[in-house]
């Protein structure tokens, strides 16, 4: 080759090289820039953000996104309001609408995406030490701008100036040692980026060039910083569980169910808790409504309030309503007119009650028209039976009374000549209306409406309100959850899930550790209920089940005996304005539940005369109160006071050893337990009353008959037994009822046989 050829080529090689170290470093510089400008803005949110250390939260900057070798992640917040995990964007011509992000006309929204992939993952890595999956937050911050807050699907975008008040706002979610076990495990799970990152970092692209848009004014005055942090200051208080929760039901919360799940577990296992956790974490990571719904009318207000409170930014996504109501909106929505007239419905009953039940067996059986009511709502219309043939092969599981085929004959009678009523007063009842509602499901579907349905207080449900909730969103993933407790069925519909169609297999879940009662509160409530056994919806018999762990201890329940009701009233009384002197208690932290709706109207007439407000639970919604809440323990269900006070129950339900031979009534519902939350001091409290209404009731066939496996005749204390045998023949000659089966029968208890006064007071 010659020499000029050869020195050619090595100039154009140089050339070559020389453009490529160019290119190299023009690139290297761009990028370098880049970088430069996503420093200085973190750095500026970093500064936003410093004053919040003043209020016990720590800010981790650079750290390792956990499962990528090269990606970190700007900040993260760790705080009494809950972890926050920053990004800060250097982003132009921002716009938010729909649910997505731009970029001038770019849509960024995937790379929000990746950062609430992100925030998923820590919120399950900090569910293994109980923070509850809401309190994980992703903020994505705009560089230099304010007056942003907007949600981008889980993300919550905000301007510079803006995420300090953003943050502040959440308040104390967590107490100081959460916020350290928090942190700990957020310390494992994001480790420090120790080098400077390398140049080939993940930074947000495009950077804006430093010259043409500068920050100017970031940060905010010492003004604006103080009220942003007072703000958070005097946010409203929440419960502990809100925001932490025993790590297996945090897991609990967050668990795929590939089909129909069921939570069950006793009184006070955290079943409603786990469920309203369930329906925010839902609504926050699934599109689409969740329905939240129970047996119970005035329930679901009350767990609105308490979803309004926990998860403000999930609540708009919950729809709670009542099986009853959410039947009446379908049918309205579909063109369904129906009347339901209580008056009416009670008359029609009563009439053919009167005509064709009570002349035959069934009025001669030991159980009440109340019973066939039920049987017929429950069992009957509950399941939706169309034939006596259905009936007459039907296992009655749970309804502790088993029927010859005559009585189930007589009963469908009973049910015919009540349906012809109806329709001859142009009504129909309760039952019928969640029977036309699920036929309304099954001519129309409707499995686009809910993502979710969250059934609290299952075991209330019949099985045609099961199938008609179960069809709005039947097996898929994650959609149907019933939580409940088959020791505290009141409304006893005596199905199976199997029966139904709902197959919870495999999805099955128990809790067993009570979180709201000391331990001396339910030996005292287990006493209430030795012995009873229940129905499971998923066709078990259960008997008696205690949890197996009790956070608490306290003090034991007192009883006070009472020997009339004028006595019971002045405990009463003086035992809520004892417990109102309790630093801590408000009148709305009392509830007085009662067995029978004379007790609760005695009650709450004995507590206003004394001057003492009160809330009658069937007008309370769930708000704070200022009265003292007065109702029957049916209707406390779901509710949880700090104490809780038991007017009329009997000596019996409240003696350490229940009668020989029989089993307990199911006079007062574990309930009584559920809604005795701990205060403050730890302490609980029950009181109980009298048994002495059940001597005052009218001695009729409709009272011996109504269940009650005592009887207390209407005799004064210490009345010999030979006068009340006989009073009883007597009562027993106008009545026309046998004296050998009220006798037999297990339904007298001399007054005598209780000691000269009965009831009692209990504190717990
Ligand atoms: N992880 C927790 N930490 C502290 N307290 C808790 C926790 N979980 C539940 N609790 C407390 O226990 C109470 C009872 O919880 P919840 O009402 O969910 O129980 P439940 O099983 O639904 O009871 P019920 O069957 O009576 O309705 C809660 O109000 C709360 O005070």
């Amino acid at each position: 080759m010659p020499a000029g050829d050869s020195a050619g080529a090595e100039a154009r090689r140089q050339i070559a090289l020389a453009d490529a170290h160019t290119a190299a470093a023009a690139e290297a510089r761009a990028t370098a820039a880049r970088y430069g400008i996503a420093d200085v803005t973190e750095k500026a949110t970093a500064r936003a953000l410093a004053p919040l250390a003043a209020v016990g939260h720590h800010l981790l900057a650079d750290r390792r996104w956990p499962g990528s070798r090269r990606a970190q992640v700007d900040l993260v917040v760790v705080g009494p309001g809950g972890v926050f995990v920053v990004d800060t964007k250097a982003w132009r011509d921002v716009s938010i609408g729909d649910g997505r992000i731009y970029r001038g006309q770019e849509d960024a929204t995937d790379d929000l995406m990746n950062l609430a992939d992100l925030g998923y993952t820590i919120e399950g890595a900090l569910a293994d030490v109980g923070l509850a999956p809401g309190e994980v937050h992703v903020v994505a911050v705009l560089a230099g701008r304010a007056s942003v807050n907007e949600s981008v699907g889980p993300v919550r975008v905000v301007g510079e100036k803006d995420v300090l008040r953003h943050i502040a706002s959440f308040g104390a979610r967590l107490t100081p040692s959460q916020v350290d076990a928090v942190l700990a495990a957020t310390l494992t799970l994001l480790p420090e980026v120790n080098a400077p990152a390398p140049i080939s970092v993940t930074v947000p692209q495009p950077a804006l060039p430093r010259d043409t848009h500068p920050i100017q004014d970031a940060l905010l005055s010492d003004d604006e910083v103080q009220s942003a942090l007072l703000d958070g200051m005097l946010a409203a208080p929440i419960e502990e569980w809100m925001s932490f929760l025993h790590p297996a039901q945090a897991r609990l919360v967050r668990r795929t169910f590939k089909g129909p799940a069921r939570i069950r577990g006793a009184a006070g296992t955290g079943k409603t808790v786990v469920a309203l956790h369930r329906a925010a974490y839902l609504a926050r990571s699934r599109p689409g409504r969740i329905l939240v719904t129970t047996y119970i009318r005035t329930l679901p207000d009350v767990l609105r309030s308490t979803l309004e409170r926990m998860a403000p930014d999930a609540v708009d996504r919950v729809d709670f309503m009542g099986v009853h109501e959410f039947a009446s909106r379908l049918l309205d929505e579909r063109g369904v007119r129906i009347r339901l007239d209580g008056t009416r419905i009670n008359e029609a009953f009563h009439s053919a009650w009167r005509d064709i039940g009570a002349p035959g067996v069934l009025g001669a059986s030991s159980r009440d028209s109340h019973y066939w009511k039920d049987e017929i709502a429950h069992i009957i219309k509950g399941r939706g039976l169309t034939t006596f043939e259905e009936y007459a092969a039907l296992t009655r599981a749970g309804r502790r009374y088993p029927l010859t085929v005559e009585q189930r004959r007589a009963v469908w009678d009973l049910r015919v000549a009540y349906d012809e009523r109806l329709r001859t007063a142009g009504v129909l009842d309760w039952a019928d209306q969640i029977l036309l509602a699920e036929h309304e499901l099954d001519r129309k579907p409707m499995t686009d409406r809910y993502t979710a349905v969250v059934v609290d207080e299952a075991q209330d449900l019949s099985s045609a309100m099961v199938r008609m909730l179960y069809r709005l969103v039947g097996d898929r993933d994650d959609a149907f959850l019933l939580v409940g407790d088959g020791q505290q069925t009141i409304y006893p519909g005596g199905y199976t899930l199997a029966e139904i169609g709902v197959d919870i297999a495999g999805r099955g879940v128990v809790l067993d550790a009570n979180y709201r009662n000391t331990q001396q509160i339910l030996d005292f409530a287990s006493r209430l209920v030795a012995g009873d056994e229940y129905a499971e919806i998923d066709g078990v018999i259960g008997r008696g089940e205690r949890p197996a762990r009790v956070e608490r201890e306290g003090p034991q329940p007192t009883l006070v005996r009472c020997g009339s009701w004028a006595q019971r009233e002045k405990h009463l009384i003086a035992h809520v304005q004892t417990v109102l002197r309790t630093v801590g208690t408000g009148p709305g932290d009392i509830g007085v539940l009662c067995l029978s709706r004379h007790a609760v109207r005695a009650s709450a007439a004995a507590l206003r005369k004394a001057g003492i407000p009160v809330t009658e639970l069937t007008a309370y919604d769930g708000r704070p109160t200022d009265g003292v809440k007065v109702g029957t323990i049916k209707r406390a269900k779901g509710l949880e006071f700090k104490q809780v006070l038991l007017p009329d129950v009997r000596q019996d339900d409240v003696s350490t050893t229940p009668p020989a031979g029989r089993h307990r009534a199911r006079a007062v519902d574990p309930a009584a337990a559920r809604g005795v939350r701990r205060d403050d001091s730890g302490e609980r409290r029950v009181v109980g009353g009298s048994g002495l209404s059940d001597g005052r009731r009218r001695f009729t066939r409709s009272r011996l008959n109504a269940g009650c496996d005592r009887w207390v005749i209407p005799a004064a204390a210490g009345v010999p037994r030979m006068r009340m045998k006989i009073a009883i023949e007597a009562r027993c000659a106008t009545t026309g009822i046998p004296v050998k089966e009220v006798l037999d029968a297990a339904h007298v208890i001399p007054v005598a046989d209780c000691g000269p006064t009965m009831g009692a007071t209990a504190s717990c």
